[in-house]
C-alpha cells in the first residue's frame, strides 16, 4: 500500500469508529477485508488511527470537521505532512482536497481540546502548572516499559539478550526492575527473552507503586487480578505465597502460562474459595478505574468516558474495597491501586474508605503521573486494626 493508501483506509476505519464500532474492532474489520494488506501497512493504519484518538480536538478543527476524512486531514497537517500529497485521488489515495478542505487549516489548535472538556479540572488538580506539558503528552504514544523478572535474569542479562533479538533497551533509574524499550517494541514478543519469561512488559509507574509497598511475608491475595500483572510482579519480588482472584475468572486465563514463563507460583482462588483462604497478609486491589493515567495507550478510553460511567466506577471501587477489607488479617495491609489521575477514584475514595472503617489507618500513598513516570498511577496502603 502507498502511504496514501494506508490513509484512506485509516478514514474508512475512523468512520467506522465514528458510527459506534470500537477501534480494535473498526480495525479488524478492516484487516479481514484488506488481504493485499502487509503486516507494515496494517501497523501504519493502525498507527494512523490511534494518533487521531489519541488529538481527535486537534484533527477536528485542523481537518475542519469530525469526519474519518476530516479527521485524517488534520492529523497530516499536525503532523507537518503536505495534505496535497497525501490526498491525490491517485489509486487508493482519499480524494483531492476540496476547496473549503484546502481552506480549513487555522491556528494550532488549543491541546485541551485533546481530552473530554469536564475531566479537565480533574486533571488540573492532580498536576497544576503541569497540565499544559500533560495534554501536549497526551498527543504522543507512550513508551513501552518492560519489567525484568529477577528470578530469571538481571537487567543488564534482560536488555543483552533483547538485543540479540533486535530490541533495544536501556535500564530507567526510576525502578530497579525496569527497561524502557527505545527500538523494536514491536519485535518485544517474538523475543527469547520474552519467551523464556526474562520479561514481562509493565509500565514504569507500575513497577515504582509495587515497590514502594512493604509488602508482608506470608499470603498475599491479588484481589482483583485480571491478566495478573501486578500478582506476577509480586510472586517475583516477595517471598510470600500469592494468590490471584477476579470477578471474572476468564480474565485470568494467561495468568497461568505467563506465570510458568516467569518461573513463579501464583494460586488461582475462585469466588467460592475466597472465604475459606482468608485471612491474607495482604489484599491488593487493583480496582477497574477509568483509566485516565493511561490514555496515550488507550486513547479510546477518554472519548468512552462519561461523568455517570465514573460515577458507577467510584461505587464500584467502593464496593471491591468494603469486600477486600473483611480478607484482611488483624494488623494486616489493604493496598489500594488506580491508574487514573483522577482523585475521586484516588485520594477521595481512601478518604471515604478510612471514614466508614474506624481502627483502619493510611500508611502512605503515591501518585505518578505521565509527568514523573509513564503512565499515571496510585497506591495507596491500609492498615486493619
Ligand atoms: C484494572 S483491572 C486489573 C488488572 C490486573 N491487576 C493486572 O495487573 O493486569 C480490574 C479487574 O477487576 C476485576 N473486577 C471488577 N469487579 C470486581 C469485583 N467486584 N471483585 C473482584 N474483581 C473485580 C475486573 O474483572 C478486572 O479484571
Amino acid at each position: 500500500m502507498t502511504p496514501a493508501a494506508r490513509v484512506g483506509a485509516a478514514i474508512g476505519v475512523l468512520d467506522a469508529w465514528l458510527s459506534g464500532v470500537p477501534a480494535e474492532q473498526a480495525l479488524t474489520n478492516w484487516g479481514r477485508g484488506a488481504r493485499y494488506a502487509g503486516s507494515k501497512d496494517r501497523a501504519a493504519v493502525r498507527d494512523h488511527v490511534y494518533d487521531v484518538l489519541r488529538a481527535k480536538g486537534s484533527c477536528a478543527v485542523l481537518g475542519g470537521g469530525g469526519t474519518g476524512r476530516a479527521l485524517m486531514l488534520g492529523l497530516v497537517r499536525l503532523q507537518g505532512a503536505d495534505p496535497a500529497a497525501v490526498f491525490t485521488g491517485e489509486g487508493h489515495a482519499p480524494a483531492p482536497l476540496t476547496a473549503g478542505e484546502a481552506q480549513a487549516e487555522g491556528p494550532a489548535p488549543d491541546p485541551r481540546l485533546d481530552v473530554p472538556g469536564w475531566t479537565l479540572p480533574m486533571l488540573e488538580a492532580r498536576v497544576g502548572d503541569g497540565l499544559p506539558a500533560l495534554l501536549e503528552g497526551f498527543r504522543h504514544r507512550a513508551p513501552l516499559f518492560l519489567r525484568v523478572n529477577r528470578r530469571r535474569a538481571t537487567v543488564a542479562q534482560a536488555a543483552a539478550r533483547l538485543a540479540e533479538d533486535g530490541v533495544e533497551a536501556v535500564p530507567d533509574p526510576r525502578a530497579a526492575t525496569a527497561l524502557e524499550v527505545t527500538s523494536g517494541a514491536r519485535r518485544v514478543k517474538a523475543a527469547a527473552a520474552f519467551a523464556d519469561g526474562w520479561v514481562e512488559p509493565q509500565d514504569l509507574s507500575v513497577q515504582r507503586a509495587v515497590a514502594a509497598v512493604d509488602w508482608p511475608a506470608g499470603r498475599i491475595l491479588d484481589y482483583c487480578a485480571g491478566g495478573g500483572g501486578k500478582a506476577l510482579a509480586l510472586a517475583d519480588l516477595t517471598e510470600a505465597r500469592v494468590f490471584a482472584h477476579d470477578a471474572e475468572p476468564r480474565r485470568m486465563a494467561d495468568l497461568a502460562p505467563r506465570a510458568a514463563r516467569a518461573g513463579v507460583t501464583v494460586t488461582d482462588l475462585p469466588g467460592a474459595g475466597l472465604a475459606g483462604a482468608a485471612p491474607f497478609d495482604a489484599v491488593l486491589c487493583d480496582v477497574p478505574c477509568s483509566g485516565s493515567g493511561t490514555w496515550r495507550r488507550d486513547p479510546e478510553a477518554k472519548w468512552r468516558l462519561m461523568p455517570e460511567r465514573l460515577s458507577a466506577l467510584q461505587e464500584t471501587q467502593a464496593a471491591i474495597l468494603r469486600k477486600a477489607a473483611r480478607l484482611v488479617a488483624p494488623g494486616g495491609r489493604l493496598v489500594y491501586m488506580t491508574c487514573s489521575l483522577f482523585r475521586p477514584e484516588n485520594e477521595d475514595q481512601v478518604a471515604r474508605f478510612l471514614a466508614a472503617h474506624p481502627g483502619w489507618t493510611p500508611e502512605g500513598q503515591g501518585a505518578e503521573t505521565p509527568l514523573t513516570a509513564s503512565d499515571g498511577f496510585f497506591h495507596a496502603v491500609l492498615r486493619a486494626p
